[in-house]
């Protein structure tokens, strides 16, 4: 069906036709984009770019740039940055901004934090906008109903010089999450289990809407977990249905809409959910009632599966290359198969990350470690996703709980998600990880991640492995 015989839209379609400029003979479309994130690890050659050709922004105050991949989160301050590479990163993008006149976080400021935290903290994400920024986790902001997306830095060149992007639109992907979620479960346990089973690719070259009836049940925090990891499937658009609870979170954020302009952007994005009868290129269902905790034990985030099972077996993997696949996971992760996956010891824990780095996170992680205390082999962290994460954190007395627990308390950034800071785990050392890639040396090189819930990473620290956090609750 071409997009002219459509009668009726999803929400994608919707979002899409109020941003074309222009339609090209390819089928390719010139989007008009609305906001703009920039990052100080994928900014640097749009702006040399700008500089070469001697251009200017088309519009500066639809950008707004933070630093939060290098930056410490050890030390904060105005002259905490230090020297090297990561430095001098953040440096530049601070310079960058100044030179360009887009609007700059410091690291120091209270609006400072991981760039997808701080968007949707910032009203700067709102629903049926475009927002791009270099950054593949883009995808994050679809919990609001915006179409959001990561792109590459020649595109944020073009973002910044004329406001615009070619695009080609992507088929229509919907997964219906229905059901409850049990007790002990986390959406990041649906999330990992939508990519286990549409898998990495499975996404690729479709826009997703999640559905269902969970979704109107979750929070925004709750949201941002789902559509931040849209990405691990292959999906570089998420999109969920902006609702009640959408407008509550934005209300009165800095930069919302306000006074009569916040009636009528409602009554505009009440519009935005995808029509009763549109119809999807495809449709996935997944039983939320019927999963239990979920860990991956491999180096692509679909490979993960019930923490209560085995570590698979790559000689029952009929098709060779899965096979072969699965055999490179398991050497790289050092697991054999039939191991089961709770009793795996670990290392460190990281609990934070754009996925898992919200308030909401660390209240169900600090809530299943108080009263009790991090396993004598094992160095755990937390690092809030942005400062005003880490003040109301503080302002409930989180902190307190974890740091009484054994655990490391820090400032905001990307941290341990990514080994591009002073953060990162020694070869061959393993992580029960908050965060969205386990790739193979994503938190250092040799370095062993397993993908969770902060309440299952929280469980591993006190117990020192991976385990059910229903078998400690119950045993509370
Ligand atoms: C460094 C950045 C461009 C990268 C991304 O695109 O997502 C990072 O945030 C990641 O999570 O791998
Ligand atoms: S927290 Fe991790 S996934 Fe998110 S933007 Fe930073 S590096 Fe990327």
């Amino acid at each position: 069906m071409t997009d002219a015989e459509r009668s009726s839209r999803t929400m994608y379609d919707k979002v899409w036709a109020r941003h074309v400029v222009k339609t090209y003979d390819d089928g390719t479309s010139l989007l008009y984009v609305d906001r703009h994130l920039v990052q100080e690890v994928s900014s640097p050659q749009a702006f040399a770019g700008l500089r070469d050709a001697g251009r200017t922004l088309r519009r500066p105050d639809a950008h707004v740039a933070v630093a939060d991949h290098a930056v410490s989160t050890k030390v904060r301050g105005a002259v905490s940055l230090g020297s090297g590479l990561a430095a001098k990163q953040v440096a530049r993008l601070a310079d960058n901004a100044e030179r360009f006149g887009i609007p700059y976080v410091p690291t120091f400021d209270r609006r400072h934090g991981i760039v997808h935290v701080i968007g949707p903290e910032l009203g700067f994400t709102l629903p049926g906008a475009v927002l791009v920024c270099g950054d593949s986790h883009t995808c994050t902001h679809g919990a609001f109903g915006a179409l959001a997306f990561g792109i590459g830095a020649s595109e944020c060149e073009s973002v910044f010089a004329t406001q615009t992007l070619r695009q080609a639109k992507q088929k229509r992907l919907r997964v219906w999450l229905d059901g409850a979620l049990p007790p002990g479960l986390q959406v990041k346990d649906v999330i990992l289990a939508v990519i286990a089973a549409i898998g990495a690719g499975g996404g690729t070259g479709y826009a997703m809407e999640f559905a269902g009836s969970l979704i109107p049940t979750l929070s925004m925090e709750q949201r941002m977990t789902m559509c931040n990891m849209a990405i691990e499937a292959g999906s570089r658009v998420a999109m969920i249905a902006p609702d009640a609870t959408t407008f509550a979170y934005l209300k009165n954020r800095p930069l919302a809409p306000k006074g009569a302009e916040w009636g009528a952007a409602v009554a505009h994005w009440t519009g935005l959910a995808s029509d009763a009868d549109a119809v999807f290129d495809r449709e996935a269902h997944i039983d939320v009632a019927a999963l239990t905790p979920i860990v991956s034990w491999g180096t692509s985030p679909e490979e993960c599966g019930p923490v209560t099972g085995l570590v698979p077996d790559p000689a029952v993997e009929p098709e060779p290359s899965r096979r072969a696949r699965m055999q490179r996971s398991l050497d790289y992760m050092a697991l054999t198969p039939g191991m089961p996956l709770a009793g795996i010891a670990i290392d460190r824990v990281f609990i934070g990350s754009c996925t898992n780095g919200r308030i909401e996170d660390l209240r169900s992680a600090a809530a299943v470690v108080a009263g009790r205390h991090v396993a004598e082999s094992v160095r755990a962290i937390v690092v809030p996703g942005s400062a005003s994460v880490r003040l109301m954190a503080e302002a409930e007395g989180l902190d307190q709980v974890f740091q009484a627990a054994g655990f490391e308390w820090r400032h905001a950034g990307c941290s341990l998600c990514v080994a591009m800071n002073d953060d990162r785990l020694l070869a061959g050392e393993r992580c029960a990880s908050t965060s969205n890639r386990n790739f193979e040396g994503r938190q250092g090189v040799g370095a062993r991640t397993h993908l969770m819930s902060p309440a299952m990473a929280a469980a591993a620290a006190v117990t020192g492995h991976l385990c059910d956090v229903r078998t400690i609750e119950a045993s509370a």
